[in-house]
């Protein structure tokens, strides 16, 4: 059994002021868990915002500040939930940059960035939760970001696709070595989310395409079979599997959420 029977179980989503990560913490809190959301400092107030949304709705919320590229913060993190809700039964490693720069001009300083929180944090936010969840035992779900530049990447975002392919192989040795443990790791791969993220790309590819703001974004839009750009609660929905014991026969696997624009 990989879940908790805990009457409420509880998790962590890290970057989860806006954008993804709250989508999936209200989506967490709605199925009924106990919600800590996590972000960077500066993202305070939006920060506070979700936790108390989440508190409406019944559910217990902890918003912590904590930067996933710090090995001790993300302790910190996982320490702090694991003192306030009892335990940990998911945790889903959110947060991620985007850079837009061609390789020939990308810098070692923001190859580093990139990697430092996109895959540094993700290990960080894997190796705190699993250490949490076998202490304390019944096993357990860990959920990371990729995208479905882990599969194929995008011209322009070299750093990013390789951190997110960094991703998707992290995720299967986790799977490998935590399995005797009851706990499934497994990530997800969005394909264009309308987020700040987004908005970031956006200007960045425009810029370098020749095109209006505004106008790279339907430019890649185009690609989706569904039609539509993605939302957060279209993420979501899987990663509510993902935590779910519907998906306990599930792991080491990085899966499209993307409307169809990457086909495996
Ligand atoms: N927007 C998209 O189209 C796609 C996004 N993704 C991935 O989904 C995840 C969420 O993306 P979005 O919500 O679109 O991004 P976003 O930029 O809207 O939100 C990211 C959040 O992560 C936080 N964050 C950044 N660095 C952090 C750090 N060091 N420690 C803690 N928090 C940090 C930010 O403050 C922000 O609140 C990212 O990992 C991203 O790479 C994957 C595929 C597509
Ligand atoms: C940001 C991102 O991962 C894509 C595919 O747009």
């Amino acid at each position: 059994m990989t879940s908790s029977s805990s009457a409420t179980r509880t998790a962590i989503v890290t970057g989860a002021a806006r954008g993804i990560g709250r989508g999936i913490a209200e989506r967490l809190a709605a199925d009924g868990l106990d919600v800590a959301v996590a972000d960077l400092p500066g993202m305070g107030e939006e920060l506070s915002e979700v936790a108390a949304g989440i508190e409406k709705t019944g559910r217990r919320a902890l918003a912590v500040h904590a930067d996933v590229t710090s090995k001790e913060q993300t302790d910190e993190l996982v320490e702090e939930v694991a003192g306030r809700f009892g335990r940990v039964d998911v945790y889903v490693a959110n947060a991620g940059i985007a850079r837009v720069t061609p390789l020939l001009e990308t810098g070692l300083d923001e190859f580093e960035q990139v990697m430092a929180v996109n895959l540094r944090g993700v290990f960080l936010s894997y190796q705190a939760a699993a250490r949490q969840m076998i202490a304390q035992g019944g096993g357990g779900k860990i959920i990371g970001a990729a995208s479905i530049v882990a599969y194929r990447p995008f011209a322009l975002l070299g750093a990013y696709s390789a951190s997110k392919w960094g991703v998707r192989g992290l995720t299967q040795a986790a799977a490998m070595e935590w399995a005797r443990h009851g706990i499934t790791v497994n990530a997800y791969c969005p394909g264009i989310v309308g987020t700040d993220m987004w908005d970031l790309i956006d200007e960045r590819l425009a810029e370098a395409e020749g095109l209006q703001k505004g106008r790279a974004i339907k430019k890649y839009a185009e690609a989706i079979a569904l039609g539509r750009v993605e939302e957060p609660a279209d993420v979501a929905s899987f990663v509510s599997y993902l935590a779910s014991p519907d998906s306990d026969y599930m792991t080491g696997q990085s899966v499209m959420i993307d409307g169809g624009i990457q086909f495996s």
